[in-house]
């Protein structure tokens, strides 16, 4: 799907740095191009608009609903300028999106992250596993075509600030040839 402002998709395991890019990417674009562009945290939307059907207790997250989280998304992925946070990505329409960034982090610090925010040292071994068995990178490169994936590791500052800067030229880019 081709729209004058792409839709972007940041995923990753959780703790790669997906909210705090998607943040950084939103601020800037909202000044270069004012009221164009908007953020979607979708774990949060999930919880907000009940978009799940069952609770995980084992992980106290919800499963959520693949048709209900597209059927939400829908209208706003038609005007494009969505930019989506989210650590899953298959379920997706394969045209919904013009950018996808992946991040990645090593062990050690997806660790290190998710032990500050408190997660529950299960759900952190699930994650580190994950990322160590390239869930999120198949994931992405199953569904999606490989052109419109950027991949950025995400491990120290300078790395976060030199993938936003590489997102920012690709969007722009995007933007003046559409
Ligand atoms: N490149 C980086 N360098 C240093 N710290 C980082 C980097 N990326 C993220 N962090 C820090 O790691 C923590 C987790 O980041 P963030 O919440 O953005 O991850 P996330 O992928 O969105 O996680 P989740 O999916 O669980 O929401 C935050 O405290 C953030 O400041």
């Amino acid at each position: 799907m081709e729209s004058k402002f792409p839709n972007i998709l940041i995923t990753g395991t959780p703790g790669t740095g997906k909210t705090t890019l998607s943040r950084l990417l939103e601020d800037q674009l909202s000044q270069e191009y004012p009221g164009k562009f908007t953020l979607i945290g979708l774990s949060k939307m999930i919880v907000d608009q009940m978009l799940f059907k069952n609770w995980n207790k084992d992980f106290d997250v919800p499963e959520f609903d693949e048709d209900m989280v597209c059927d939400a998304l829908e209208p706003r992925i038609q005007q494009g300028g969505l930019i989506i946070d989210f650590h899953s990505c298959g379920f997706f329409p394969r045209d919904w999106f013009d950018i996808i960034i992946l991040l990645r982090a090593t062990n050690t610090n997806i660790y290190d992250r998710l032990i500050e925010r408190g997660f529950p040292e299960k759900k952190i071994t699930e994650n580190i596993e994950a990322e160590i068995f390239n869930v999120v990178h198949d994931e992405v490169y199953e569904s999606f075509d490989p052109s419109i994936i950027i991949s950025q590791n995400s491990n120290t500052v300078d790395e976060m600030q030199a993938n936003l800067e590489q997102a920012l030229q690709i969007i722009r880019q995007k933007i003046i040839s559409c």
